[in-house]
């Protein structure tokens, strides 16, 4: 049986969401792994006044692309960028585009979704159910089509404890809800939102179950993978270590953390913390587009894409590597000492909250409103309340998932393909994980310098000498204030002070006697 880098040879694969932060890592490594790939064609819109040959162009000059580039400099030649709107009836397709893409791909990854969990629920159904139907009806059009992989998450069924790699039945059809939708205005939509998500936490998990589903019913003859990732974090290996390009998930937090800013967040310490690197999940998904194509499943296989049943590591182990990690490494021009704590005690969270983020912020601001700048820090944590607010219900709870199928999907590759489309999580060593991935943020994200740690540190001094001062000023002045005002401060203050005084006049009168 032909190898996952064979298979793949002379094949032309579509790709919606090549420029996402999961997009690009699967256009590197099919490029890098599968080097006789023929074509890829990337769905990509225009944006901000950028052709989509020209946002590729831009996305290929990354530092993600620089290994692949120096291995094989002509990469670029294989991907053919196609102009297309996912929103728009017939993905806003030429029909020059439709006839190319019908008569010559292989093989398609749908990557593309809007991720935001506050996105409003018209949108988000346009984007991750109706634009994945109008993909799948394109596909039943294909004359060469092997496989169909769709990504979708651990979390559609998130309001089940014990997910299967089975697709659930939906909440309502889905046919039925676009039918309905489609005469309300925005206003009305947006009231009824909450009923219509019932016991999910948002729009985006609820319609990503509902685009499963479409999946199913919209497959025909297809074969069909969907691959189920649980929070995608940095790259664990390749192409090198503790690569990450956006703030989502856990990503803002840490650089939140790091910077200083997040001092507590909503968490519990013993629920699992399902994170998965972003190259264990493209190293699944492109074997499942192998296996997929290859094996002609009966019906859709799904595979839940999570490390928790395999190698658990925890919220509580998750911030203590976080915060060694920054205070070794510090981010650049923090507002204060790097020092989170999760918690799940709602008291005990509303309490730092007010103590360790209002009260900074409006410090701060009060100081740059003395110095005529413009107040920033209450409106950054207003930001920041809002994000881990969303955040909370995905750290504060546990879920068990069923992972047969990945694991069936590793016995099936060769050796040497289990090494080179790895995704055995079992090898993961957690606490280097995340220190590469705090590193990562920093130099990928922030685009800091590692040389400029030492700044960094000096930085953290001078901040850890602030607080030191501010604390004693505000000592002194509180038991000033209490001893002006009452009897008894009084006498414990005379007491103290008369106390020290005796004993520094019997050291010195002991120490002239030894002489
Ligand atoms: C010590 C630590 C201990 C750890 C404790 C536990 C941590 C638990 C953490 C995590 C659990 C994760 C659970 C995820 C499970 C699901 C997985 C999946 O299946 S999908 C993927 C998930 N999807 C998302 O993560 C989207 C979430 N994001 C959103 O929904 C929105 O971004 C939202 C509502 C949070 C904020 O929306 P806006 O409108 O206020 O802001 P905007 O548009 O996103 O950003 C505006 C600008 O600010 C920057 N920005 C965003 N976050 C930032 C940050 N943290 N710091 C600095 N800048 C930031 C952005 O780059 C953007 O910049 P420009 O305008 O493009 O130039
Ligand atoms: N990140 C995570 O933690 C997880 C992600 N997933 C799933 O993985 C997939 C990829 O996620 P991720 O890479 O993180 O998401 P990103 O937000 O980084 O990327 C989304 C991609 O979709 C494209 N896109 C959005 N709207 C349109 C549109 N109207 N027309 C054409 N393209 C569009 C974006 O293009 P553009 O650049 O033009 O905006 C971008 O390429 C999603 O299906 C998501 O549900 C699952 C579990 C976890």
């Amino acid at each position: 049986m032909a190898s996952v880098s064979e298979f793949y040879a002379g094949k032309c694969v579509l790709i919606t969401g090549a420029t996402g932060f999961m997009g690009k890592v699967l256009v590197e490594k099919l490029l890098r792994s599968c080097p006789e790939v023929k074509a890829l064609y990337l769905l990509i819109r225009t944006k901000q006044g950028q052709s989509s040959q020209q946002r590729i162009h831009t996305m290929l000059q990354s530092k993600l692309f620089d290994r692949l580039r120096e291995e094989n400099p002509d990469f670029h030649k294989r991907i053919i960028p196609v102009s297309s709107e996912l929103t728009q009836p017939g993905l806003a397709l030429s029909d020059e585009d439709v006839q190319t893409l019908t008569q010559s791909v292989h093989i398609i990854f749908h990557c593309a979704a809007t991720i935001r969990f506050d996105e409003p629920l018209k949108h988000a159904l346009q984007l991750n159910v109706i634009a994945t139907q109008q993909l799948l009806c394109l596909a039943q059009q294909m004359q060469q089509l092997h496989a169909f992989i769709h990504i979708s998450t651990a979390y559609a069924n998130c309001n089940r404890r014990h997910i299967d790699e089975v697709i659930y039945p939906p909440p309502v059809e889905p046919g039925k809800l676009i039918h309905s939708l489609e005469w309300m205005d925005d206003a009305i939509v947006h009231d009824l939102t909450p009923r219509l998500i019932g016991d999910w936490p948002n729009t985006y998990t609820y319609t990503k179950a509902l685009a499963e589903c479409v999946v199913q019913q919209e497959s025909g003859k297809l074969n069909i993978g969907i691959i189920r990732p649980s929070i995608v974090g940095a790259s664990w290996q390749e192409p090198f270590p503790g690569w990450i390009d956006n703030f989502n998930g856990p990503s803002g937090v840490f650089i939140a953390a790091g910077k200083g800013i997040l001092r507590t967040m909503r968490a519990s310490n013993d629920a699992v913390a399902d994170l998965i690197p972003v190259d264990v999940v493209i190293n699944l998904t492109l074997a499942a587009g192998w296996y997929t194509a290859v094996h002609r499943p009966k019906s859709a296989m799904v595979y839940n894409c999570t490390t928790g049943g395999i190698n658990p590591f925890h919220w509580g182990e998750i911030e203590h590597h976080v915060m060694l990690t920054f205070k070794r490494n510090p981010l650049e021009q923090a507002f204060r000492r790097p020092n989170a704590n999760i918690t799940s005690n709602y008291l005990i969270y509303q309490y730092w909250i007010l103590v360790s983020h209002k009260f900074p912020a409006l410090l701060y601001d009060l100081f740059l409103r003395l110095s005529g700048q413009k107040p920033q820090m209450m409106r950054i944590f207003n930001r920041l309340h809002k994000a881990i607010g969303l955040l909370e219900y995905f750290s504060s709870q546990d879920w068990e998932w069923n992972s047969d199928n990945m694991n069936m999907l590793m016995n099936q590759l060769s050796t040497e393909d289990r090494k080179v489309f790895n995704f055995d999580v079992r090898q993961l060593n957690w606490p280097e994980y995340i220190e590469s991935y705090c590193i990562g943020t920093k130099k990928y994200v922030l685009n800091e310098d590692m040389a400029d740690i030492p700044a960094a540190r000096q930085h953290l001094r001078k901040l850890r000498n602030i607080r030191y001062t501010f604390n004693t000023v505000l000592l002194v002045f509180i038991w000033r204030v209490f001893i002006a005002r009452s009897q008894m401060a009084r006498n414990i203050w005379y007491f103290v002070v008369s106390l020290c005084f005796k004993f520094l006049s019997y050291f010195r009168a002991s120490s002239t006697l030894t002489k």
